[in-house]
């Protein structure tokens, strides 16, 4: 059996196969169908526009000959668009392997949608005779470049956005519960100061409120000025309206985006490039995320929830294998890479206009589609991990040299208000300490064998691994 003649057909790519369950919410705004759906919106609010006009020139149409849509006309003109489905779908398929064109098969496909109107709205309905109306003065670009925008405003702000402050409201959590855990820190992959798991975790929430702040700043442009940016057609038809100010009428308040004045046959992609950069920045801060926690799990700082049932080595029976945080990690990787490309080539355009950006953007859904994937698998990752707290109390307890660093800044302090005995404390220190291995005791009679002030040698004697975290958890508070 080939695999080929399979029905429903098999997907090529696992965005599509293997992991359409963690990636179908963004089917509904960046998949072929959606893109096309989109279109229509746009075509028929533009039509809308064209017939009933907009508060500034009173409510009258903007085209002459065109009366104004009732609202049953305008309610079946917005259902067009509605109740695209599956036979739509192939409908708008037929029309395009006809035209190679797949905005004019949009076109048609309304067309076809008028001349069943008065089937559902009487014989006087003006919609099968104002046809000329659909793509009015449009060319293609103006119906793709607003569809596009709204798609990926859509599936930012509803899909995108909400998984990655999930991930974000999640670490946050987890960074107030443990703000004063102490924990070995490791510089160079060496014993350094200790911190806290909390706080650890709300650097990561610093960066990525950053990102969020940015992606929630995101401007999102659109333009409906014909051919080559000049509206020359639009005057040409009609050379007493502003088109000036009915275009940004449309872009701004029908379509919800911010208008832009100035470009040549395409909108030039620039908002589209600063989007794509910030999402790949955060991928990669999250990317951080994964390695770290994946290095923390290798360590036993964290530990694994088993999952039952599950299993970890093919092989080797007593494994619980990070699985997730490796298939962010892959899949954040993935998303980059498109994203760079994205914003890399879509700011070039030949002369006025090039088709290279048209099939550049359909690869905006997969972009997208392995970065939620990876958000999906970092957040089950980090549901399933919890502090080990023995592994973490052993660590800091087998490295007392750390205590090296607040020994010999004490006596620097000393030594600048004259105490004798305290002159070159750093090299005292390092002698002690590097290479040997420190405990508690060594630590304790070293203080002693220096003259430092009761309340200094009080206060060091005091410090253990555990408890010199300085301000570490308070420091969690800043992570918004
Ligand atoms: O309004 C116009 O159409 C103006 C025209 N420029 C075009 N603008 C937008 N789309 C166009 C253009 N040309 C082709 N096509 C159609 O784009 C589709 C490209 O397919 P794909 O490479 O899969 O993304 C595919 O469906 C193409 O047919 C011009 O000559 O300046």
């Amino acid at each position: 059996m080939k695999l080929t003649d399979i029905s429903p057909a098999i997907a090529l790519t696992p965005l599509d196969g293997r992991y359409h369950a963690q990636t179908a919410d963004l089917v509904e705004y960046l998949s072929e169908p959606a893109l096309n759906r989109e279109r229509m919106r746009v075509e028929v609010e533009w039509m809308i526009l064209l017939a009933n006009g907009f508060e500034a020139n009173g409510n009258q149409p903007i085209v002459e000959g065109v009366k104004p849509f009732t609202e049953a006309e305008i309610a079946f003109l917005r259902a067009i668009p509605e109740d695209f489905g599956a036979e739509g779908i192939a409908a708008h398929a037929a029309h395009e392997a006809v035209t190679h064109h797949d905005v004019k098969a949009v076109e048609y496909y309304i067309d076809d949608q008028l001349d069943k109107a008065p089937e559902t709205l009487g014989a006087d309905t003006q919609l099968p005779n104002i046809k000329t109306l659909v793509h009015f003065a449009c060319t293609s670009e103006d119906i793709n470049n607003l569809s596009t925008a709204r798609c990926v405003k859509d599936a930012m702000e509803r899909v995108w956005l909400p998984n990655f402050e999930a991930i974000i409201d999640h670490l946050a959590a987890k960074a107030e519960e443990y703000q004063d855990k102490a924990m070995l820190s490791l510089t160079h992959g060496q014993p350094a100061t200790p911190t806290t798991l909390g706080k650890e975790l709300a650097v990561y929430v610093y960066r990525l409120n950053r990102q969020l702040k940015h992606l929630k700043a995101q401007e999102y442009l659109g333009k409906i000025n014909g051919a080559t940016g000049t509206f020359g057609a639009h005057l040409a038809a009609l050379p007493n309206v502003d088109w000036v100010a009915v275009s940004r009428e449309f872009v701004t308040n029908r379509m919800g985006l911010t208008w832009n004045p100035l470009t040549t046959q395409i909108e030039s992609h620039d908002w589209q490039a600063e989007l794509y950069s910030t999402v790949a920045h955060a991928n990669r801060i999250m990317h951080n995320l994964c390695v770290d926690v994946w290095m923390y799990i290798s360590r036993g700082v964290f530990a694994q929830v088993p999952v039952k049932g599950a299993t970890g080595s093919s092989t080797m029976p007593h494994k619980v294998n990070p699985i997730r945080f490796e298939n962010a990690e892959a899949n954040f990787e993935f998303s980059c890479s498109l994203l760079d490309t994205l914003a890399a080539t879509l700011v070039e355009s030949r002369w006025q206009r090039d088709l290279t950006d048209s099939t550049t953007q359909r690869n905006i859904g997969s972009a997208l589609g392995y970065s939620l994937l990876a958000l999906n698998n970092l957040m089950g990752g980090l549901k399933s991990i919890h502090p080990n707290d023995i592994v973490i109390a052993r660590e800091l307890d087998e490295n007392w040299e750390v205590l090296g660093e607040p020994i010999q800044t004490a006596m620097r302090a000393c030594e600048l208000k004259g105490l004798p005995g305290m002159e070159k404390p750093y090299e005292k220190v390092k002698e002690l300490m590097r290479g040997h291995e420190i405990s508690q005791k060594d630590v304790e009679s070293f203080i002693d064998s220096l003259a430092f002030d009761e309340e200094t040698a009080a206060y060091l004697k005091a410090l253990t691994p555990a408890t010199y975290t300085g301000v570490a958890g308070q420091l969690v508070a800043f992570d918004r």
